[in-house]
Order: C-alpha cells, then sequence, then structure tokens
C-alpha cells in the first residue's frame, strides 16, 4: 500500500502537495512500541525549545516533518525547515538531531527538534506530531521529491503503521531504564539533577547519576557472589580433595569486610538524606540577640519581625535557604527565657522542641550582653550541653555566634575569656558574615557528607532500607552450623543488593522513582 501511495504522490510531485490517507483500523495500540513525544524544556515563552521523540517511527516522523527522503546524519545538528505534514504550512527552521537506536539516551530511535521558544511554535510541532497518528498519513512533498530511486525510503517498514503519542510524566527514563541505559540508582541521580536547587545537591546528584552508588553496590554483589559460590562448592564437594584449601574461610574473611563496609555506610546514611531534602538549622537565643536579624540576613528576604522589644518571635518560622551550597531548611524561634505570660511561654515550648529536632544549632548571643541572667543562663544550658557531647556520638552540632560585635568598644576587652569556640558578627553592619558563612559551609558539609569527596552518599529511605536488608542478612550467616543456611542468607543480602540497582524491582517501586519526573524526561 504504501508503494502504490509514494507512486501517487511521484507522480503528482511537482510542487508542494499534500497527501493524506486515513486507516480506520489497525492503529498501533499505546505501549512500549509506541513512539512517543514530549516538550522536553521547561514550558513558557523562551529562546530555544527542544521536543523529543522516541521510538521506532522518530525516523519517519522527523523525514515527514522535513519533507526530506534521507535522514540527516546521526548525532549531527542540522538546520531544516519544518512544515506541518497537513496543510505544508512552514513551522519553524529548526536545528534537528537524529539519535539512532540504541546510541540514544532512551536506547531507541530518538529525534530532538530545537525549536524557537514561541508558544506557537512549540504547539505547532507538538500538533504536528500528534497528527502523524496511526489512522492519519500526511505527507508532504517538496519540490523536485519525484522519481522512483527513493520509494523505498519513505515505505514504512512492513506490516507495521506506529503512530506517535504524547508521552507520559518520565517515560523517557523509564524506557532507558527498561533498555538498561541507566539503572535504577542513574534514574534517582538524574531525578535529583533535575529537582537540584544548590550546588551541593547538584555535585552529589550528579554523582549518582555517573552511577557511583551502583558501582558500588555492584561491587558489593560480586563480592557476595564469590563467596556464595566458594561455599556452594563446598556443599557440592566439600568431601573432594580437589576442592581448594580454606575455600570457606575465604568466604567468610569477605563477608566480614562487606559487613563492616556496609555498617559505614550505613551510618552515614542520615547524610546523605538530609543533603536531599535540606539540613535543619535552628536558631536560638535568648531574647533580642538578633536571631530573627540573622534569619532575614541568610535568607535575604524579610522572613521574620525585628524589633527592640524582647520576646518578638513567638511561633517557629521556617524557611528553606541554600546556604553556602547546602540545601537548609532554616528556623527563627522564640527567645530562652522564663516567667514570661502564656503565649510567650507557648512559644518557648515550641523553641525547645524544634531545637531537638536540629541537625545544627546557630546558637546567638547579644556580645554586648554577655553577663546578663538570661545569656549565662544560655550559656550554662543549651551551649554547654550540646558542647559537652562530642561530635561522633551526637548527630547535633552548634556554631556560636556572638552578635552585635559593632557595639563592642574597639578598644575595650573582648568578649569573656572563658567562652567555648565563638564567631563575632554584626547583623547590622555585616561584618563577620563571610566568616560566618564559611564556618557554615564546614559543619553543613559535616552533616549533609561533602558531595566532592568521600564515598558515594545514600540520599534516600530506599537505599537505607535495602543496605540494612543486606546487613540483616548477613547476621544470619554462620558456615560453621548450616551450610544451606549460610547460602541462603548469602543469597537474600545479594537480592537487597540487586533491588537497589533496580534489578528484580517491583513495578509499585518503580511507579513511585518515576512520578519524580516531569513529562518530557
Ligand atoms: N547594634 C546592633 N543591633 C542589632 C544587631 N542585630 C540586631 N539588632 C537589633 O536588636 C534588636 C533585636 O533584634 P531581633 O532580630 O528582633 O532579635 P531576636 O533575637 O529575634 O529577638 P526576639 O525575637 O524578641 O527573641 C533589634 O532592634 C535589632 O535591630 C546588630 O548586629 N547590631
Ligand atoms: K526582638
Ligand atoms: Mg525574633
Amino acid at each position: 500500500m504504501w508503494r502504490g501511495l509514494w507512486t501517487l504522490a511521484a507522480q503528482a510531485a511537482r510542487g508542494p502537495r499534500r497527501l493524506c490517507t486515513r486507516r480506520s483500523s489497525g492503529a498501533a495500540a499505546p505501549g512500549s512500541g509506541a513512539t512517543i513525544f514530549a516538550l522536553s524544556s521547561g514550558q513558557g515563552r523562551c529562546g530555544i525549545a527542544v521536543i523529543r521523540t522516541s521510538g521506532p517511527s522518530s525516523g519517519h516522523a522527523l523525514r515527514i516533518l522535513t519533507a526530506a527522503r534521507d535522514l540527516p546524519p546521526a548525532r549531527h545538528a542540522s538546520l531544516r525547515l519544518l512544515s506541518d505534514p497537513c496543510s505544508g504550512e512552514p513551522l519553524d527552521r529548526a536545528l534537528v538531531l537524529w539519535f539512532p537506536g540504541p546510541r540514544s539516551f532512551t536506547g531507541e530511535d530518538c529525534v530532538e527538534f530545537h525549536v524557537h521558544g514561541g508558544p506557537a511554535v512549540v504547539s505547532g510541532v507538538l500538533q504536528a506530531l500528534g497528527e502523524l497518528q496511526p489512522w492519519v498519513r500526511c505527507l508532504v512533498l517538496p519540490m523536485g521529491l519525484g522519481g522512483d530511486q527513493g520509494a523505498s525510503d519513505w515505505d514504512l517498514p512492513a506490516g507495521s503503521v506506529p503512530g506517535l503519542r504524547p508521552a507520559e510524566a518520565g517515560e523517557f527514563t523509564r524506557r532507558a531504564f527498561a533498555n538498561g541505559k541507566l539503572n535504577l540508582t542513574e534514574v534517582e541521580g538524574l531525578a535529583d539533577l533535575i529537582h537540584a536547587e544548590t550546588e551541593a545537591q547538584r555535585r552529589q546528584a550528579l554523582r549518582q547519576l555517573d552511577g557511583e552508588l551502583g558501582h558500588l553496590c555492584r561491587g558489593w554483589a560480586e563480592t557476595l557472589t564469590k563467596a556464595l559460590a566458594h561455599v556452594e562448592a563446598y556443599i557440592d564437594f566439600g568431601e573432594d580433595d580437589n576442592l581448594e584449601e580454606g575455600v570457606l574461610e575465604q568466604a567468610d574473611i569477605e563477608v566480614r569486610a562487606l559487613e563492616v563496609a556496609l555498617g559505614a555506610h550505613l551510618r552515614d546514611a542520615r547524610r546523605g538524606q538530609r543533603l536531599r531534602s535540606g539540613a535543619h538549622v535552628v536558631v536560638t537565643g535568648p531574647p533580642n540577640a538578633g536571631k530573627s536579624s540573622l534569619v532575614n540576613l541568610l535568607s535575604r528576604k524579610p522572613v521574620s519581625i525585628v524589633s527592640p522589644e524582647p520576646g518578638t518571635t513567638r511561633d517557629v518560622l521556617e524557611t528553606p535557604v541554600d546556604l553556602a551550597g547546602f540545601p537548609v531548611l532554616l528556623s527563627d524561634t522564640a527567645g530562652l527565657r522564663e516567667g514570661v505570660g502564656p503565649v510567650e511561654q507557648e512559644g518557648v515550648r515550641r523553641a525547645r522542641e524544634r531545637l531537638e529536632q536540629a541537625d545544627l544549632i546557630l546558637a546567638m548571643l547579644d556580645a554586648s550582653d554577655l553577663a546578663s541572667p538570661s545569656s549565662c543562663n544560655f550559656l550554662a544550658t543549651v551551649v554547654a550541653s550540646v558542647g559537652a557531647r562530642s561530635p561522633s556520638d551526637s548527630s547535633q552540632r552548634l556554631l556560636l555566634v556572638l552578635n552585635k560585635s559593632d557595639l563592642l568598644s574597639p578598644e575595650g576587652p573582648g568578649p569573656r575569656p572563658d567562652l567555648p569556640p565563638h564567631l563575632l558578627l554584626s547583623c547590622l553592619t555585616g561584618e563577620g558574615l563571610d566568616g560566618l558563612l564559611e564556618a557554615l559551609r564546614k559543619e553543613l558539609a559535616a552533616v549533609c557528607g561533602d558531595p566532592s569527596t568521600g564515598s558515594p552518599l545514600l540520599t534516600r529511605a530506599r537505599h537505607q532500607h535495602h543496605l540494612q536488608g543486606c546487613l540483616d542478612a548477613l547476621s544470619h550467616y554462620k558456615p560453621s552450623k548450616d551450610l544451606a543456611l549460610a547460602a541462603e542468607a548469602l543469597r537474600v543480602a545479594r537480592g537487597h543488593l540487586t533491588r537497589l540497582t533496580g534489578g528484580g524491582g517491583t513495578e509499585e517501586i518503580l511507579d513511585i522513582i518515576f512520578r519524580d519526573f516531569c513529562v518530557g524526561k
């Protein structure tokens, strides 16, 4: 039928002509074989918008929209006029990129149209792609594109008339996963990269997308496979003289080393999750220390009311900020003092409650008021209690900040010599702010993990769950008792590592992960 169509078209091709056929049946069912398309860049007016297709009809869609017999060279940007396949009307002069599978993002044939980002251009191209439905066939034949020698290029694969349909959210990435282009941790890294708002988040996401976590897990899984092979060899040939000496001992050593490595990663697990969802930084101190002034300064917006009246802040005010490249949920709280009215007392209760949840406490005092009972009390309680814990056994860290340094006389004695390590700051003049930001960067790197160095972080509860599952299974590995049970423990442990990178993953887990993506990714 398509050859017949071509002949008809070729005969008529002495100028731009239009040829449409309609099919009432045989529509390709939407599903994995379908070709999908979507706007992959953001919505709204912009310089350049990128529209992508993926699937077996991508090449045909490209040839039809560019009214060309030949596909452009693979993976090279080519300038082409795009026209509506039904009306022949020009839509845009655009850069097109042809990525024949499997060397593409999804592993399928893909096309990128880099069009001018006006809404009418974008909707025109999307509409044109949508019109290439299975039941509508439209060919615009350019001037002089006649003759028989090109006929086969226009033919569709025998027996199939694939159409294009709009992509669902995350469908491009899901296809990349299904075709083995990305494993599950890399997919998560990609989702995190798209959502990354701070420098540290971007670094972490990029490392995960590069496959560092997946690589680590695969290495661990290989260790378990080897250990399992040793145990099974012993079960089968234990009595055999040919079996190498110390096979079981070797497996035992490898499993113990793996337990140590898993334990170390799990101890760090909270850090990666903080990096992904934000560390809790709580500003606390006696009334009027300048806590709200600092919150406004760090968030660069008037989050909290600042006033000379002590007890201004009552509720906990939380604001997301990028602090020195790290994502932070910054909380302003009521000044800590006793013997006040019921409303302020409730504020103080809420402040103490929030303090419990802090990953990092910004403890603030008025540098010109260190001898006051409220300052002394604060130093003796909050600062002393956190400072007494060693950083290794506490997940909470503390930075002591002495504000209002502008009120200290340059000649006068500095702040009390018995004070713990501290930073001087003036929210009024901004002096000391750079030093504070540098100190915050170091503290937050300790709280969230430094994504530039060290081992890959566990950024999701899912990662923690599987590593813990692996470790728990290994605790049942006792080769000296029952070898069959020991082998089973190794298999269960390995299963957790496999599922972490997406092997044998259930559909529900995949659905949860791909829900994070937008249409076009
Ligand atoms: N001189 C000077 N005044 C400051 C500085 N920082 C804040 N202040 C002033 O100190 C007063 C109290 O500031 P706030 O930011 O409201 O203090 P706070 O700790 O949030 O107070 P409460 O919410 O009442 O506990 C205001 O009048 C500020 O303008 C500073 O660095 N130098
Ligand atoms: K105040
Ligand atoms: Mg306040």
